[in-house]
C-alpha cells in the first residue's frame, strides 16, 4: 500500500536542491521528501519579516482554501510547518516555473498559446468560483507553468494578501485591479468574484500585446481603470479583442461569464474541447 500522506512535516524529511526563484518576502527551493523520493517546492517565509502573528493563521487560512482545491490548473500547497524562525510550506512542484518570465523572455505570446493560457484560467476560476472562493489576484506573477506548459495557478495569498513574488509587490501594481475595488471608501468585501473576470481581461491582454492595457503612472493607470480607458493594437486579432472588450466592463454584472469565455469563437478557434 502507498504510505499514507504524513501530517506532521518537519525540515529534516526534506533534502534541499536549487533555489526556483525569490519573492520580497521569501525564497522557494526544489526539495525532495527523504522516505518517498517526491520532489517537490518549499517555501521558506521568514517570521520576522511578515505581519507579526497573525502569519501562522494567514498562512493556516492558505492552506484551508488550498486543501480542498484539486485541480490540473491550480498549484497544490500540501501543507506547512515552522521552526523558530521560518514557516515553510510545501507546494507542488511547477516544472516550467514562472509564467511572467516566459512572458517578458518572448514579449507576447502567439494568438494560439494565449488562448490556451486562457481556457486553462478560465478553467481553473470556474472551479475556485464553484467552490464560493475568487482569487483577487490574478497577474502574471502568480502564475506558474507545470512540466507540460499547463497553467498553474498559484501564491494562494489570496484573501490572506499574502505578499510574495509579484511584481513589485510594496508598490502593488494597480494594473490588475477592477475599477469595483479602486472606488474611495468601498472595503474589500463588497465586490463579486466579477473582479476575477476582470483580471482576467488584463490578462489576456498583456498576454497578447506584452503589457498590460492601462499601464502608466499610478495615478493614470487608476483613472484608465476607472473609465475603462485602454486601446487594442492592431495586431490582435477581431476575436481576441471582442473577448478582452467584453471582459474589461467597468459594470462587474455586466461582464462575460466563464462559461461564455469558454465558447467564446477566440477559444474555441484554438482549443481542444478540454473538460
Ligand atoms: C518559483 N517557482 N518555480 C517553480 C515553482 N513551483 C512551485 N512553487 C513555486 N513558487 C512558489 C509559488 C507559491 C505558491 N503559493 C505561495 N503562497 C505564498 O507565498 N503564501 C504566503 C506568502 C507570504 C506570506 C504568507 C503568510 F504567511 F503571510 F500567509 C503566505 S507562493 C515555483
Amino acid at each position: 500500500y502507498e504510505q499514507p500522506a504524513p501530517k506532521v512535516f518537519h525540515l529534516g524529511m526534506f533534502e534541499i536542491g536549487r533555489p526556483l526563484g525569490k519573492g520580497k518576502f521569501g525564497r522557494v527551493y526544489l526539495a525532495k521528501e527523504r522516505s518517498s523520493g517526491y520532489v517537490c517546492a518549499l517555501k521558506v517565509l521568514h517570521k520576522n519579516e511578515l505581519k507579526h502573528g497573525d502569519a501562522e493563521k494567514q498562512v493556516r487560512r492558505e492552506i484551508e482554501i488550498q486543501s480542498n482545491l484539486r485541480h490540473p490548473n491550480i498549484l497544490r500547497l500540501f501543507g506547512h510547518f515552522h521552526d523558530s524562525k521560518r514557516i515553510f510550506l510545501i507546494l507542488e512542484f511547477a516544472g516550467k516555473g514562472e509564467l511572467y518570465k516566459h512572458l517578458r523572455r518572448e514579449n507576447r505570446f502567439p494568438e494560439w498559446k494565449s488562448a490556451q493560457y486562457v481556457a486553462q484560467m478560465a478553467a481553473a476560476l470556474k472551479y475556485c468560483h464553484k467552490k464560493h472562493i475568487m482569487h483577487r489576484d490574478i497577474k502574471p506573477e502568480n502564475i506558474l507553468l507545470g512540466i507540460h506548459g499547463e497553467i498553474k495557478l498559484s501564491d494562494f495569498g489570496w484573501s490572506v494578501h499574502a505578499p510574495s513574488n509579484r511584481r513589485n509587490t510594496l508598490c502593488g501594481t494597480l494594473d490588475y485591479l477592477p475599477p469595483e475595488m479602486l472606488k474611495p471608501g468601498r472595503d474589500k468585501n463588497t465586490y463579486t468574484n466579477k473582479v476575477d473576470l476582470w483580471s482576467l481581461g488584463v490578462l489576456t491582454y498583456e498576454f497578447l500585446v506584452g503589457e498590460a492595457p492601462f499601464e502608466d503612472t499610478p495615478v493614470m493607470t487608476q483613472r484608465k481603470i476607472e473609465r475603462g480607458e485602454m486601446t487594442v493594437p492592431s495586431f490582435v486579432s477581431p476575436e481576441a479583442r471582442d473577448l478582452i472588450k467584453k471582459l474589461l466592463v467597468i459594470d462587474p454584472e455586466k461582464r462575460i461569464s466563464l462559461d461564455e469565455v469558454q465558447e467564446h469563437p477566440w477559444i474555441i478557434k484554438y482549443c481542444v474541447k478540454g473538460e
